[in-house]
């Protein structure tokens, strides 16, 4: 079996091919990866949020899988918009990374309690800067990680707010000042997961294939709540939403929630589950958030982006 792996060209992203390369050919199969440019690596001068998060860095990938030119695309998970385009799936993802959020800097004595600017263009990580370090002034900062470096160290802003996964698989845990706690910055949906999509035409061979050499289960039943949080919610990576999921003791235990742009208002809750009630635990919460006002925290922020 040979399997054409469809990628983004950044290095992370590379990375993410690689691993999953790596964890094909451990099962045998032989695999080629094909870097293309999507929408999103191209507008670097937008925030995300203002493009529309609604696959600017996976449509170029979808349209390769349709047209039969890779049997399959990999993506940060973090980064898959809860609902796909008709006739596409996730059907894998990879044991996960630490998830935590951290602070990056090049300079002595940075940490979120001084009064430091902070590049960051992840609406969660801006509100949740504003609601719990409100004395840090907040820079948007895009483009890929090495970009965003580059950005810092010619004095944009002292710091950078980042996942630990990119961080780490890009070898800069020299710059790491801080891990940010879990309970204040609750990762996003995906954070740490690599992803493996396909369309409904690959062959069910090699779907299953895939499946049994890429997919860690138990990381799988956390994402799909977590996905389903998001999808209650219909959100992408563009709203400032968290929902992290653990495998203890045999159940999915979910942190999850939402908070206003401005940090002013925090929505929590948390729950727990058996492995196949993910979707439900994961509406559940979102139905718990959207009902403690994440409804109307929606709405102001829609009407904020157009
Ligand atoms: N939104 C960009 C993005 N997409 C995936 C990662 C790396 C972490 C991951 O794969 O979960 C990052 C960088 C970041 O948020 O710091």
């Amino acid at each position: 079996m040979h399997i054409r792996i469809a990628t983004r060209g950044s290095k992370l992203a590379l990375w993410q091919a690689h691993h999953i390369a790596a964890l094909l050919k451990d099962a045998g199969i032989s695999t080629e990866i094909v870097t293309m440019e999507t929408t999103g690596d191209k507008i670097l001068d937008v925030t995300i949020a203002k493009i529309g998060s609604k696959g600017v860095f996976t449509e170029e990938l979808e349209a390769a899988l349709k047209n039969g030119k890779a049997e399959i695309a990999v993506h940060s998970a973090k980064d898959m918009p809860s609902e796909l385009p008709a006739g596409f799936e996730l059907i894998a993802f990879t044991r996960r990374e630490k998830e935590n959020d951290v602070l990056i800097s090049e300079k002595d004595g940075v940490s979120m309690n001084s009064e430091i600017t902070v590049g960051t263009s992840s609406t969660r990580r801006t509100a949740l800067i504003k609601h719990y370090y409100p004395h840090c002034r907040i820079i948007p900062v895009r483009g890929n990680l090495q970009t965003r470096i580059r950005k810092m160290q010619e004095g944009l802003c002292d710091a950078l707010l980042l996942a630990y996964a990119g961080i780490h698989r890009m070898e800069y845990d020299h710059l790491i000042k801080a891990h940010l706690a879990m309970d204040q910055f609750t990762p996003p949906v995906g954070q740490g997961s690599v992803t493996v999509e396909i369309h409904e035409g690959l062959p069910v061979e090699i779907k299953n294939a895939v499946r049994a050499a890429v997919n860690d289960t138990q990381t799988e039943y956390c994402l799909r709540a977590e996905r389903a949080f998001l999808k209650k919610l219909e959100g992408g990576c563009s709203i400032p939403s968290f929902g992290y999921a653990r495998w203890i003791n045999e159940e999915i235990h979910m942190d999850a929630g939402l908070v206003s742009l401005d940090g002013k208002q925090l929505i929590r809750t948390s729950g727990k589950a058996a492995g196949a009630e993910a979707h439900q635990l994961g509406f559940r919460l979102a139905t718990e958030v959207l009902e403690a006002g994440g409804d109307k925290i929606l709405k102001d922020i829609k009407t904020n982006q157009l």
